[in-house]
């Protein structure tokens, strides 16, 4: 069915049954759909008929969705195009959005992102594309992870490849916030600049301010030089400024004024130093609960927190774990000239059953400790290092928990209690949706993706608990 706002969008896929499912969505939204499976025929389409939306597949026989998509950026500029894949890495969603997708979203889709994705695609003013020539070059590097929750932080650096934005990054010790910050760098304007270091747990607190601001000679006692701070040395790039829970309170009021007037004096100095500096701060710590104790200024809160994105704990993207491990083992073997180490199927179900209380950090150095120590060349089981060996004898066995609720099940409703099985499903969901919120901090549009649900279905069902 048409209507006025019916919209003419052009549908590029080899998979069949991808373009049913969006055909299907797109034509229940009201619009008009040609479906083609190459970006050859695609552009054979497009040199016949006008359309106001290209959606393509990367991956295709012949010619890729990227090649189909730099067409599109030379011939039809105003066009927008989005981009889908299966195979999302940091590379392809920075490289979607620096040749000017629209947007790019990562297979499996979630429905309701793809409409409101394509309903936004088709309102004209907010269609982005940005001129060749302000795309910094993009420098490969190695953020590995293919879970949804990497997809989003992947799609995030892309978006803001553009930008100078401040960010502010969650997650705990050992998720890769540096690596992040680092990417976030590499991938912005200011990628020919330093980019600067410093966390706030790792130095003493009285030398916060001289770390960060310098000093002039003989400031303080132990003064013996004139030293530049990490905010000079940041000049033109980017400070990274981790653990910025840590930061004292005094501290905090003068960086404030460095990010509100972009200029500071060095201890012991009455000259303004002027800086041009974007800061991306992490923290592993809940911020607002630390403004709410009266330890962490709000003001510097919002200032810092313009853009947050969260690192999601190993613990809950282990399907990552085989490719994170393939890729340390790979790594380190080199690093060290040893032979490269292969897990046996046993081994990495026991890596991918761990808790990681270190993150990904811990994941590294387990994979270090493998290399230099296991005898064999195919690592089982046994050859794990204590801490995970000590684990796995705590670990409740699976079987076990389902043997309980097997168990309850039958019991209440042998004591007459008919609708049992219908409480258990809706206690059960309800453990499945708080713990969903808990690991997503309390974000709805995450928290549904995690749970593989629209976000009506989530706010529907959160109306009924
Ligand atoms: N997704 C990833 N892919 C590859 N390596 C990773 C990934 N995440 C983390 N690492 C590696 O794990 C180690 C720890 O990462 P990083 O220092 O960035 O964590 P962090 O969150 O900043 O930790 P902390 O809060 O303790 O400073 C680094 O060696 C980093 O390269």
């Amino acid at each position: 069915m048409t209507n006025q706002h019916s919209k003419r969008l052009l549908l590029v896929d080899d998979d069949d049954s991808i373009r049913w499912v969006l055909n299907e969505l797109l034509q229940d939204m009201g619009h008009q759909v040609t479906q083609t499976s190459s970006a050859e025929s695609a552009i054979a389409l497009l040199e016949r008929q006008v359309f106001d939306l290209v959606m393509s597949d990367i991956r295709m026989s012949g010619k890729s969705g990227m090649e189909l998509l730099a067409k599109c950026q030379r011939d039809y500029p105003e066009l927008p195009v989005i981009i889908m894949t299966a195979h999302s890495d940091l590379e392809s969603a920075v490289g979607a959005y620096q040749s000017g997708a629209f947007e790019y979203l990562p297979k499996p889709f979630d429905l309701d992102e793809v409409s409101a994705t394509v309903e936004r695609a088709l309102t004209p003013k907010q269609v982005a594309t940005p001129s060749a020539d302000d795309t910094p070059p993009v420098k490969r590097f190695s953020i590995i992870g293919e879970s949804p929750a990497m997809q989003d932080l992947y799609r995030a650096i892309g978006r803001l490849s553009n930008s100078q934005v401040t960010v502010l990054l969650h997650g705990e010790s050992g998720t890769g916030k540096e690596l992040v910050a680092n990417a976030l760098h590499q991938h912005s304007p200011r990628n020919e600049q330093p980019f600067i270091a410093l966390n706030m747990a790792a130095i003493p607190k009285d030398l916060i301010e001289s770390e960060l601001f310098g000093h002039e000679k003989g400031a303080f006692t132990g003064a013996s030089g004139r030293y530049m701070g990490r905010f000079e040395q940041a000049d033109g790039g980017t400070l990274f400024l981790d653990e910025i829970g840590d930061m004292p309170l005094e501290t905090q009021t003068r960086l404030l004024r460095v990010l509100s007037e972009g200029a500071f004096y060095r201890i012991g100095s009455t000259q303004p130093t002027q800086v041009d500096v974007r800061i991306i701060a992490a923290t592993h710590q809940n911020l607002l609960d630390k403004v709410e104790k009266g330890e962490f200024r709000e003001d510097l809160y919002h200032r810092l927190n313009v853009i947050p994105l969260h690192l999601p704990p190993l613990r809950n993207r282990s399907g990552d774990i085989p490719l994170l491990s393939e890729f340390f083992l790979d790594k380190i073997s080199q690093e060290i000239d040893e032979p490269k180490k292969q897990l046996s199927e046993e081994a990495s179900k026991a890596l991918q059953n761990y808790q990681w209380p270190g993150n990904v950090r811990q994941l590294e150095n387990v994979c270090r400790w493998l290399t230099v120590m296991a005898n064999s060349q195919v690592i089982v089981p046994a050859d794990l290092p204590p801490e995970l060996q000590a684990a796995k004898n705590k670990e409740i066995p699976t079987v076990q928990w389902q043997n309980i609720l097997a168990n309850k099940l039958v019991n209440e409703y042998q004591k007459g209690d008919h609708e049992a099985f219908i409480k258990i499903q809706d206690e059960f969901e309800q453990i499945i949706i708080k713990t969903a919120l808990e690991t997503t901090m309390g974000k709805k549009a995450e928290a549904s993706k995690v749970l593989g649900w629209g976000r009506n279905t989530l706010t529907r069902k959160l109306k009924q608990s």
